[in-house]
């Protein structure tokens, strides 16, 4: 049985804004304000070696909550843990321990070679000239970085800079990464050797990975347990395969000219100009042989299962209910 490095619990996070009165002047010089609560009594434990994946809507409370994990925002009320540190109090000897990729704020400095800034965390970490030499040729395999490292920040593509980006997080040797939103708009290729170095890095060195995206190619690639977050509450905290099995609906696509029988018309969900849509569970994916049998003149047919894509759409809609999540 492995150890929970992240412990949360009774977890609250509110923001005070000043009331949004139509009014400029009634903005500026009211007193009164509202209380958003981004986060809501959360709990939850992460083990090592976990990817966790936390999925919300804008403004869900994904990046309120994961600020909270690295010590940058302080607690409405509740207790966290990381590998036996409350990120608050002992910010100095927890960097130590973490690594961090936030969006919006870069590691790395805009005007110098990204190898300099490297070697500036080298110092500030305390890694000799051996370990520094082992990780880069570590990252050099996953990542091919080798022409990036005398190239300054500012001239490298945004896929580039993530890559540095998550090389810098990772030079420590952290026993948790987090990450907020690492592939947002990086192209399929980088995409994927983001996720398959991220992998390996799990795989071999046992890191547990914090990570909040809108990309459900990261959840499905990379996370085994997702984390959903609605209006700051946590909606649903369980394995992938579980929200996968929310929905195991197949779809099908058939194109041409169709004769409907009875027996097909109760699986026909929409029908646009020879466009036929039509869904069943995986126990009734017989009635192709049904449609096929009737209609000689199709050009064209397509299956889908339902992926994760889908149920978290039909989730955000409300088409999906969950139960209660227990906290
Ligand atoms: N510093 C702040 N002051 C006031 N309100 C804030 C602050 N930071 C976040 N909020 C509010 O808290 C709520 C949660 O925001 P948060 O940034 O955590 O959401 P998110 O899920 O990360 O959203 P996104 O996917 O758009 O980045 C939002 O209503 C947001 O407006």
């Amino acid at each position: 049985m492995k150890n929970n490095v992240i412990k949360v619990s009774g977890l609250n996070k509110d923001f005070k804004i000043s009331k949004n009165y139509d009014s400029f002047f009634k903005r500026i010089f009211s007193n009164s304000s509202e209380t958003i609560s981004a986060i809501s009594d959360f709990n939850f434990t992460v083990e090592t070696g976990e990817i966790l994946g936390i999925l919300g809507k804008n403004g869900a409370g994904k990046t309120s909550l994961i600020k909270m994990l690295t010590g940058i925002l302080t607690p409405t009320s509740g207790e966290i843990e990381v590998i036996g540190y409350c990120p608050q109090k002992n910010r100095y000897k927890y960097t130590f321990s973490i690594g961090v990729v936030l969006g919006q704020k870069s590691l790395l400095w805009y005007n110098i070679p990204v190898i300099e800034s490297l070697k500036l965390y080298k110092s500030i970490y305390g890694i000799d000239d051996e370990k520094f030499n082992k990780r880069l040729a570590l990252f050099e395999r996953g990542f091919a970085i080798k022409k990036l490292l005398d190239v300054p920040v500012r001239k490298l593509s945004l896929g580039e800079r993530m890559k540095c980006e998550i090389v810098a997080s990772l030079l420590h040797d952290p026993t948790v990464l987090f990450l907020d939103e690492p592939t947002i708009g990086l192209d399929v290729i980088s995409k994927e050797q983001i996720h398959k170095f991220l992998k390996r890095m799990n795989k071999e060195l046992d890191t547990t990975i914090i990570i909040t995206t809108h990309n459900l190619d990261d959840i499905e690639k990379l996370c085994n347990r997702v984390l959903l977050i609605d209006h700051g509450k946590k909606i649903f905290d369980g394995a992938k395969d579980h929200l996968l099995s929310l929905d195991d609906k197949k779809t099908i696509i058939v194109k041409g000219k169709l004769n409907i029988s009875p027996s097909v018309s109760q699986y026909l969900v929409n029908e646009n100009q020879n466009v036929y849509k039509f869904q069943c569970s995986k126990d009734n994916i017989n009635i192709i042989g049904e449609i096929l049998k009737d209609s000689p003149e199709i050009s064209d047919i397509e299956i889908y299962n339902n992926n994760l894509e889908m149920i978290i759409s039909k989730i955000y809609k409300g088409e999906i209910v969950l139960n209660d999540c227990p906290n």
